[in-house]
């Protein structure tokens, strides 16, 4: 009864994720152990990428900054067409999938995610910015800001994304100063709205298009200089938690033949050298396996540490069993959560969310880390008229959400809550009320 539960969920899942495919393959595990490069930590690691309304720039900008970076010796330059690589994504010119690049500076290493902007691949851009430490927003001057832009910089900040970087793309489409200025008003306002610093941004403008065909250097390859200058002043580098306990929420699953599963994923937290053992916990699993191999960028590492993306090769686990929302974390240091009680914020219309109220038993969508399922709302014992109270656009309140499946979370755990290809609120786990 429970595995067919559990398979019927997994279709599910699959279901909601048509146009999955891998963001990236993990080759180090592919070659015999101890033929792949090793990776050099000298640099410090830093995950970042673009984000925006669709068709404003994003894989353009991406494919320029390696091109740029590739000159100076930092990157393998990744051409438009080797990112955006899935037919569908080729005949419809849009990204559908996320993508991950790497490229260093003088100062860095940074992995790149280029996320979709389009409305209906919103799942894939929340999956790809759960994963970053900073992101450059990029607006096209043409448009100026559109819903997307705003959606994503509600999701960044709700993924815990404290700095952004903007880049104002097209400009060589643009004659007009004033119209270049209003944009960059606009972005600031807009900044300061969803609590990022809008004053002191660096907002860069330029045209990825110029820098990627190798004309305009003042409007192309100048301004990826200067983005990237940017990003290595103004994007911080986060605190990494490698003294608490291993967690790494799982993006993707991969089968090497002859070696066995690999989960893919960032780091959130802690450290865990070859040899570690570790649980799977989520969607009803509870799973002990040990991890056997780290790949982060095509090289072997001996150990994954908190902010790494990467690949972990886990020890006699079948493909099925794992799955992106699974959570890998030393044994017995969360629990996975079937309901608990949380402080939500409803968005109004004009931030993009319902035009009208909810009430109680309301079943949206709700995203948690790189997982989703479907929940419950209810209100908290002891509401009053709770079977007539209704929430409004715009509300703060307290809810109990009860899940359809249990998902590693704890108290501070932040999540948000989608609905027909809308976000509709943003929550933080307040109490835990049961476990699986
Ligand atoms: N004129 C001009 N066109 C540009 C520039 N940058 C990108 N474009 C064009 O804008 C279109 C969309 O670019 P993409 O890079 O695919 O946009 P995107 O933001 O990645 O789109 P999605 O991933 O689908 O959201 C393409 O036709 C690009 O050639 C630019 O600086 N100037
Ligand atoms: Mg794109």
């Amino acid at each position: 009864m429970l595995a067919s539960k559990l398979a019927a969920a997994s279709l599910a899942r699959a279901a909601l994720f048509p146009a999955c495919r891998r963001s990236w393959v993990p080759t180090a595990f592919v070659s015999r152990r101890g033929y792949a490069e090793a990776y050099n930590r000298a640099k410090p690691h830093m995950n970042i990428g673009t984000i925006g309304h669709v068709d404003h720039g994003k894989t353009t900008l991406t494919a320029a900054i390696t091109k740029i970076l590739a000159e100076r010796g930092g990157a393998k330059f990744t051409d438009y067409a080797q990112i955006d690589k899935a037919p569908e994504e080729k005949a419809r010119g849009i990204t559908i999938n996320s993508s991950h690049v790497e490229y260093e500076t003088d100062s860095r290493h940074y992995g790149h995610i280029d996320c979709p902007g389009h409305a209906d691949y919103i799942k894939n851009m929340i999956t790809g910015a759960a994963q970053m430490d900073g992101a450059i927003i990029v607006v096209s001057a043409t448009d100026g800001q559109m819903p997307q832009t705003r959606e994503h910089l509600l999701l960044a900040r709700q993924v815990g994304i404290k700095r952004l970087v903007v880049f104002i793309n097209k400009v060589d489409m643009i004659s007009d100063p004033e119209m270049l200025e209003l944009v960059d008003m606009e972005m600031r306002d807009l900044l300061s709205q969803y609590n990022f610093d809008g004053e002191n941004t660096p907002i860069v403008m330029g045209s990825a298009l110029a820098a990627l065909e190798g004309r305009d250097d003042a409007i192309g390859a100048g301004k990826i200089q200067e983005l990237v200058a940017a990003c290595d002043e103004w994007l911080e580098l986060p605190a990494r938690d490698l003294e608490k306990p291993f967690c790494l929420p799982v993006e993707d699953v991969f089968s090497i033949s002859g070696r066995g599963t690999v989960a893919t994923g960032r780091v959130e937290r802690g450290i865990a050298t070859k040899g570690t053992e570790v649980e799977i916990i989520g969607y009803g699993d509870k799973i002990k396996t040990t991890l056997t191999g780290v790949e982060m960028f095509h090289k072997e590492l001996d150990r994954a540490e908190a902010g790494d993306n990467l690949g972990v090769l886990l020890r006699g686990l079948k493909r099925e069993q794992l799955s992106r929302g699974h959570l890998i974390i030393a044994p017995g240091t969360m629990k996975s959560v079937k309901k608990f009680q949380a402080q939500v914020y409803v968005l109004t219309k004009d931030e993009g969310g319902r035009y009208t109220p909810f009430m109680a038993n309301y079943r949206p969508q709700l995203f948690m880390r790189t997982a989703d399922v479907t929940v419950g709302l209810t209100f908290p014992e002891g509401t009053p008229d709770a079977s007539e109270k209704m929430v409004m656009p715009g509300d703060n309140v307290e809810l109990i959400c009860d899940l359809g499946f249990d998902l590693g979370c704890e108290v501070g755990t932040r999540f948000t809550l989608r609905e027909g290809g809308k976000t509709i609120g943003t929550g933080i786990v307040t109490k835990i009320l049961e476990t699986a």
